[in-house]
C-alpha cells in the first residue's frame, strides 16, 4: 500500500511532516509520500521522503505567468503529482495535457475524482493511478472506507474495466491504520490522506498508525 500524505495549505510544519514520514517509511518498510505546497518541494524532498507535487500545470516552457511547470517541480525534487483534486479541478483536456507535462518531467502521476464513472474517464487518459475521494467526506473523521465501501469497490473495478495497469487510491476521512487495512480489502492499492497527519498535534504518531497494520 503507497500512503500518500497531501498537505494542502495546512499551517503545519512541512519538514517535520517529511522527516517524520522518512524515518516511518525506513523503519516500516512501507511507502509513505508527502505532497507539500509546490514552494516547500526542495526542502521536503532534502529529507530524503517520496515527494510529490499537489499539482502541475498543463503547459509547456513558455509565456505561462503564475503557472506550475512539471519540469520545474521535478528539478525541486519532486518525483509526482497529484492531478484534478477536488478542491483543484480541472477540465478534462487539461487534465490530458498535464498528464503529458508529467510525462515529459518524469513525474508519477494521480488522477482524482469523484467518483467511480469519473475513474474510469481518468483512467482513460492513462496515469500510473487514479484516486477516488468524495468531497462530502474530505476533512470528516469518517473514512470512505467505512462511510461508502461501494465506491471504493467500484472505483476499483471501473478503472479495472479501461486499465488494469493503472492503480487505483482512495482517499477522505482516513486517519487510522484500520482505514488503511479497510481500503486495501476494497482493493485499493493506496490511500490519500491529509488532515490526520496534517492536522496531528503528533504527526510521526499518526503516520506511525498508519503504517502499523501493513
Ligand atoms: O483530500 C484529501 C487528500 O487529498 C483527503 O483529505 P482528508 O484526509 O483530510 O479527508
Amino acid at each position: 500500500m503507497f500512503v500518500l500524505v497531501n498537505l494542502k495549505a495546512y499551517p503545519c510544519d512541512p519538514v517535520e511532516v517529511a522527516t517524520a514520514a522518512a524515518n516511518v517509511a525506513d523503519d516500516s518498510g512501507v511507502d509513505v509520500g508527502i505532497a507539500p505546497q509546490a514552494a516547500h518541494l526542495p526542502a521536503v524532498a532534502e529529507t530524503g521522503v517520496e515527494t510529490w507535487a499537489q499539482h502541475v500545470s498543463p503547459v509547456e516552457h513558455g509565456s505561462h505567468t503564475g503557472s506550475t511547470l512539471a519540469e520545474a517541480v521535478a528539478d525541486a525534487g519532486a518525483t509526482g503529482t497529484l492531478l484534478n483534486h477536488s478542491e483543484n479541478r480541472m477540465k478534462l483536456a487539461d487534465i490530458d495535457a498535464s498528464l503529458d507535462a508529467a510525462d515529459r518531467a518524469e513525474l508519477e502521476t494521480v488522477v482524482c475524482a469523484n467518483n467511480p464513472e469519473q475513474i474510469a474517464a481518468a483512467a482513460a487518459l492513462g496515469p500510473d493511478a487514479v484516486a477516488v475521494e468524495p468531497p462530502e467526506l474530505i476533512g470528516g473523521d469518517v473514512s470512505v472506507a467505512t462511510a461508502d465501501p461501494g465506491i471504493v469497490e467500484d472505483a476499483v473495478d471501473a478503472a479495472a474495466a479501461v486499465d488494469e495497469s493503472v492503480d487505483v487510491y482512495c482517499g477522505a476521512g482516513i486517519s487510522t491504520g484500520d482505514d488503511v487495512v479497510a481500503a486495501e480489502e476494497l482493493g485499493a492499492d493506496g490511500v490519500l490522506l491529509a488532515s490526520g497527519v496534517a492536522k496531528a498535534d503528533d504527526p510521526q504518531a499518526a503516520l506511525e498508525d498508519l503504517v502499523d497494520p501493513l
